[in-house]
């Protein structure tokens, strides 16, 4: 067997007969949600299928779900959610925003620790749904030499429907492998004191670039049917110390600040209050006329921030009597958020690198 390890003993040449080994490496595989191909029918069609059909997404019993989401919601939805990315797409790179994004976060990522660690770790990105797949990226990975691999789902709060997937994703891709590298995946960094002060920095940014201080900033963040948050998952209760932490950071009064979620799907009932209805009720019954709003639970924007908040919430203020509305971008690939990212992944590489 030839020696794959650090070990100074080791072989000159592999015999012809015997497979390449790389050098030893340590790969960090970010992870994000996954976004269609293409905005038309079919590439739309074949992605939510994917999505729609996870049971951390939609946890219906198989032979009550499929016939509706094959029957109803894959016959319409692709059309509508195919005309909202078609709204935000990078008609440049032909690709949707999300995946411009984490294509960015990945190089700076990677160049940040290429900068401390050299050619001894390697960066890369994958998806849940659609590509780059998972199982494509570990693949790469091991055979590049990856035999330790530190995964990363890149979203800041723990959720069954994200984080966990993307786990249950990461781990049957490493059942494949005949020599499966070493695993270890990073915990939700929702609290973590520089992802705080990377959001805590944006408002800042934010609320310096507009004339008139908006009377309250609303923390919007991805919603889940509340049956989930009643069956134990911590969503909700990470989100809301989210809001807290940024909150005391900034040094402002609670009324300046709501927690509200939003992408509502199908009838059940979802955490609440919901941002497009609170926007409307803040304007109309409260008197606010000038809000802001950020959306601390995804780390790059994608529809539901580019397209739902800033085009569906911001007319529903609008349509209530709004009269400033001002959207406080993703932290994307500010050096602040790439910088808080390469922080939580250097404290989970601990005893992996030199
Ligand atoms: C139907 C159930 C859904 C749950 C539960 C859910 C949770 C959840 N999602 C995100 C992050 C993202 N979701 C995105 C898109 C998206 N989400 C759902 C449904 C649920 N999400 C759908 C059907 C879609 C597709 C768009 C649409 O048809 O409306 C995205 C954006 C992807 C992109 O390509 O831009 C992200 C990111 C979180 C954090 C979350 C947590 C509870
Ligand atoms: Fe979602
Ligand atoms: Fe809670």
């Amino acid at each position: 067997m030839l020696d794959a390890t650090n070990s100074p003993q080791r072989p000159a040449a592999a015999p012809a007969d015997h497979p390449k080994v790389a050098s030893p490496k340590v790969g960090v595989l970010l992870a994000n949600l996954g976004t269609p191909d293409h905005y038309s029918y079919w590439p739309m069609r074949r992605y939510l299928n994917e999505f729609l059909s996870d049971k951390r997404v939609i946890d219906y019993p198989k032979w009550k779900w499929q016939p509706i989401l094959q029957t109803i919601i894959l016959t319409k939805r692709p059309f509508a959610s195919g005309e909202a990315y078609k709204s935000i797409w990078n008609e440049d790179l032909d690709e949707s925003p999300l995946m411009t994004i984490t294509k960015r976060q990945s190089a700076a990522i990677g160049e940040a620790l290429h900068a401390r660690y050299g050619d001894e770790v390697m960066v890369d990105f994958c998806m849940r749904y659609g590509n780059p797949s998972t199982e494509s990226k570990v693949r790469a990975m091991a055979e590049a030499g990856c035999r330790k691999i530190l995964f990363f789902p890149l979203y800041p709060h723990y959720a069954g429907a994200t984080s966990a997937t993307a786990n249950d994703q990461f781990f049957r891709a490493l059942m494949k492998e005949a020599w499966q590298p070493t695993a270890r995946v990073v915990d939700p960094y929702f609290e973590h004191p520089k992802y705080i002060e990377a959001l805590a920095r944006s408002v800042e940014r934010g609320y310096e670039a507009v004339e008139d201080r908006p009377d309250m900033l609303i923390v919007s963040y991805h919603g889940m049917p509340k049956r989930y948050l009643m069956q134990g998952d911590p969503y909700h209760c990470q989100c809301q110390k989210t809001t807290r932490l940024l909150r005391e950071r900034l040094g402002w009064d609670e009324s300046e600040i709501r927690t509200t979620f939003q992408s509502v799907f199908g009838p059940e009932e979802w955490l609440k209050p919901y941002t497009v209805e609170e926007v409307a009720r803040i304007a109309r019954e409260e008197g606010k006329k000038k809000i802001a709003v950020i959306a601390p639970a995804f780390s790059a924007d994608c529809i539901e921030t580019l397209e739902e908040i800033n085009e569906e919430i911001k007319e529903s203020f609008e349509e209530a009597g709004g009269e400033q509305f001002t959207y406080i971008p993703c932290l994307n690939d500010d050096p602040e958020h790439i910088e808080a990212l390469t922080t939580v992944i250097d404290e989970n590489l601990g005893g992996w690198v030199r």
